[in-house]
């Protein structure tokens, strides 16, 4: 069991243009440890579930208090936070960095494997796995944007890691894709903690955070988070 602890978490930026070098507290303090398989993050736009998530692989740092994964600080033991925690970003063509799904996925599984002939039969192997060997060798500008979303989940994940954080994985896809994306959620071992829009992918997990300016203002089971997120968007 993967075990993500936060503790005082807070993020602050300089304000832009002042010049008594003011800042801005976007996220926190938060207080959490999670231990479920699936938690998902529930906010309005600019509320700070990107930032939330962002910390969880030391993608960002806490200005002040410490956030670790299984022990390890994302700050000071960031490259072993980095091994245990994939991340994928909503845009997966910011992900994508080869001209090809099987390049990427065999540069992410460099360090795993050595030899060059390892790697491609392990890549080889990840690409079967999410059912993308026939769009493994096609340029990546020319999937579609569904396909990209796979192929770069298949990235993070072809080294497996512990735990898994997703941006709004749902945004891009149409509903087809969006069930396809579920089902492979569904039957992944790895923790995953996502921020989405997506009301239904939200209240499949098994604990739910709502963010609404910087504060984690809910904390427990998915209808509820749902429920508490529509009442504050709707009004009462
Ligand atoms: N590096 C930064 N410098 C200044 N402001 C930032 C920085 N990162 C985030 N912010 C601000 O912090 C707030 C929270 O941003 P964040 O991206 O976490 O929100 P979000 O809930 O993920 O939004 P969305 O649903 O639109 O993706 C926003 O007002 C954003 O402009």
């Amino acid at each position: 069991m993967t075990e993500v602890r936060l503790d005082g978490a807070t993020v602050t930026v300089p304000v832009d243009g002042s010049a008594d070098r003011r800042t801005r507290t976007i996220l926190g303090p938060v207080d959490l440890v999670l231990t479920e398989r699936r938690v998902s993050v529930v906010g309005a736009n600019g509320s700070g579930k990107s930032t939330l998530l962002r910390l969880l692989n030391g993608l960002v740092s806490p200005t002040s208090g410490a956030v670790t994964v299984d022990g390890h600080d994302t700050v000071r033991d960031g490259a072993r936070v980095r091994r245990r925690v994939a991340f994928a970003f909503t845009d997966p063509i910011s992900q994508l960095v080869m001209p090809t799904g099987r390049e990427d996925v065999e540069l992410s599984l460099r360090r795993l494997h050595r030899s060059r002939s390892d790697r491609r039969a392990a890549a080889d192997e990840v690409l079967e796995r999410f059912g993308l060997t026939h769009l493994a060798d096609q340029s990546v500008y020319d999937l579609s944007g569904g396909e990209r979303q796979l192929m770069a989940l298949a990235v993070v994940l072809a080294t497996d890691p512990v735990l898994l954080v997703l941006d709004e994985p749902t945004t891009l896809l149409d509903r087809r894709n969006t069930l396809r994306l579920r089902a492979l959620l569904d039957a992944l071992p790895q923790t995953v903690v996502l921020a989405t829009h997506d009301l239904d992918l939200a209240a499949a997990a098994d604990r739910t955070l709502v963010v609404d300016e910087g504060r984690v203002v809910f904390d427990g089971d998915p209808a509820g988070g749902v429920e508490h997120y529509v009442r504050l968007v709707d009004g009462p």
